[in-house]
């Protein structure tokens, strides 16, 4: 009996050999016999989900390529992996739990099941307690140890428990209360909290002290130091804590071991990932700069693309099809990164946001049953806002010899409008993304009267694929249907790739070595060192140079 297409390690399903024979047949095809060929293309290859708008005409595929690509999706059993999430089994097979970031943002008086326990009343409950604390914090009514009522926030946490806060407060800076100050400190390196903290007072600071494990070496490290700088800027007084900390983790005991109440901790649970966290208590910073309605309003968003994800058809599926149309660029073109490119400033955050979203959760070497995977997994993820990227690296993505796929995310309309600015910066966009599309052949070249010499450098081959993503405006909802975009398709791909993409093996390695390493580097007698010799050697170099200067 032959086995289903899911069993089958990925590189000898139907579908996958299927799209291989595919790609030696097309991989001659440029953009532009395929524009040439279907004068709808532009129209016909363009989707909605909510409030998004994708037009995916960009790249090369036709429509035999996507039709293999759905085929690999239902051979790879996604929608059956797509109810097991919702439904919270356990997915995150290596750590044993499940990944349920969606009931974060399950409607209050929905059911959403973990281990036979509906967890939604347990969300809404400290949605509940975030939204009092905002407020109070909001009105000015959170007083800090002298009376003051406290204006500066700053959340303190490093990965999943900083890139999201910070990332949704850049991105919804329009609607935040301006006369909060809010700063994000995630580095070990000293200098991030001195300089996040140098111009405020400690009567009108409150930390948020935001770790899933709350074991962090960054953030606990960040943490103690904090409330040696409150401490002593309030006179020496320990019980200051008390009214400028609060926690954002799922280890309570850890919390009050710390120093911070229990009424003053917010929690969330081991079945959301770091990564998938922005819309749990882990927002409690966007939550009180944006205030409670804005901030439920992204939770609806998040939930809209949830719903879409969950149910429409995949070749209607937007999160699909965007993981399928990348994973064709990595798979089958030999794409090795990824560029996310917004044309809003607010968005400046987010390519760095969404490098560990996809590079943790994607960048695996086995499948989940611990085989070597025979094929490339996550691209590289980066990116700027445009317009500034167009004049430092954009040269490479039209010119350079590497194949980088782009995805342009822009609005309609800008949230506060200046004079020419948007239609200027809409018309980048457009172009760019035509530019790549397109290029520009040497007969063009030629005809602008350009001299022979410089013809060839001249040249765009184009053929380079792009998606531009669209919506009317950056809402706190879009901002959630953008993330939650992301966050399926990186689903979709880990899926396909057989990976688990909700652990993070990867990051343990270096951890433990620095834990190793740090009473080397601290300890006053020389320690025998059983490292490397490289190792060693700069281990020796560096406690020679404290010692001829300490400090
Ligand atoms: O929230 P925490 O427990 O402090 O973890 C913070 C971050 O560090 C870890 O090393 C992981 O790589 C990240 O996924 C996580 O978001």
């Amino acid at each position: 009996m032959s086995q289903p297409a899911s069993r089958l390690p990925l590189l000898q399903r139907p579908s996958w050999k299927a799209l291989a024979a595919h790609h030696d047949e097309v991989r001659q095809l440029h953009l532009k016999d395929l524009f040439a060929g279907d004068a709808g293309r532009g129209e016909r290859l363009t989707l909605s989900a909510g409030d998004l708008f994708l037009d995916y005409s960009k790249n090369r595929v036709t429509d035999r390529t996507l039709a293999l690509l759905l085929r690999l999706a239902q051979e790879a059993g996604l929608e059956e992996r797509i109810r097991a999430m919702f439904n919270g089994e356990k997915i995150n097979a290596t750590e044993g739990r499940a990944a349920l970031h969606v009931a974060l943002r399950a409607p209050a008086g929905s059911t959403v099941l973990v281990d036979g326990r509906n967890v939604v009343p347990e969300v809404q409950a400290v949605l509940e307690r975030m939204t009092a604390f905002a407020n109070r914090v909001r009105a000015g009514q959170w007083t800090g140890h002298t009376g003051k009522p406290i204006r500066n926030l700053v959340n303190i946490g490093i990965g999943g428990s900083d890139l999201g806060p910070v990332m949704a407060y850049e991105a919804l800076r329009h609607y935040s209360e301006r006369s909060l100050t809010f700063r994000f400190v995630s580095n070990l390196d000293g200098s991030d909290f001195l300089e996040a903290t140098r111009d405020l007072h400690p009567a009108e600071t409150l930390f948020i002290v935001s770790s899933k494990t709350f074991s962090t070496l960054e953030t606990m490290t960040n943490a103690n130091s904090a409330r040696e700088w409150l401490i002593a800027g309030l006179g020496g007084d320990p019980k200051a804590v008390a009214r400028h900390f609060v926690a954002v983790s799922t280890e309570a005991e850890k919390v009050t071991a710390f120093g911070i109440e229990a009424a003053n901790m917010f929690g969330f649970w081991d079945w959301v990932g770091g990564r998938y966290s922005m819309d749990s208590a882990i927002g409690l910073s966007t939550m009180v700069a944006i205030g409670p309605d804005h901030f439920r309003s992204m939770l609806r968003g998040f939930h809209r693309m949830d719903e879409h994800f969950r149910t429409a058809p995949f070749a209607e599926n937007m999160p699909v099809l965007m993981g399928l149309l990348s994973l064709w660029n990595t798979n089958f073109l030999g794409a090795e990164t990824a560029a996310v490119l917004p044309y809003e400033q607010y968005l400046k955050r987010f390519p760095a946001y969404l490098q560990q979203l996809t590079m943790e959760s994607n960048g695996k070497h086995v499948t989940r049953e611990g085989r070597p995977v025979e094929y490339q997994t996550s691209p590289i993820y980066w990116g700027e806002p445009g317009t500034n990227g167009q004049h430092s690296f954009y040269q490479l993505i039209h010119q350079g010899t590497r194949l980088i796929p782009c995805d342009f995310i822009a609005f309609d309309h800008p949230l506060v409008p200046l004079g020419r600015h948007h239609d200027l910066l809409l018309a980048n966009v457009f172009a760019q993304a035509r530019a790549l599309a397109f290029g520009k052949t040497a007969e063009e070249v030629e005809a602008e009267g350009t001299v022979a010499r410089l013809v060839p450098h001249r040249v765009f081959e184009g053929n380079r694929p792009s998606n531009v993503l669209m919506a009317d405006r950056l809402t706190p909802a879009v901002l959630g249907q953008l993330t939650a975009l992301y966050e399926h398709l990186v689903f979709t791909q880990g899926v396909v790739w057989d990976i688990d993409s909700f652990d993070q093996w990867g990051v343990e390695l270096g951890k433990a070595l620095a834990m190793s390493i740090i009473p080397d580097l601290e300890g006053g007698a020389e320690p025998t060192l059983g490292y490397d010799s490289s190792t060693n050697n700069l281990i020796r170099r560096y406690r020679a140079s404290k010692a001829r200067s300490p400090g």
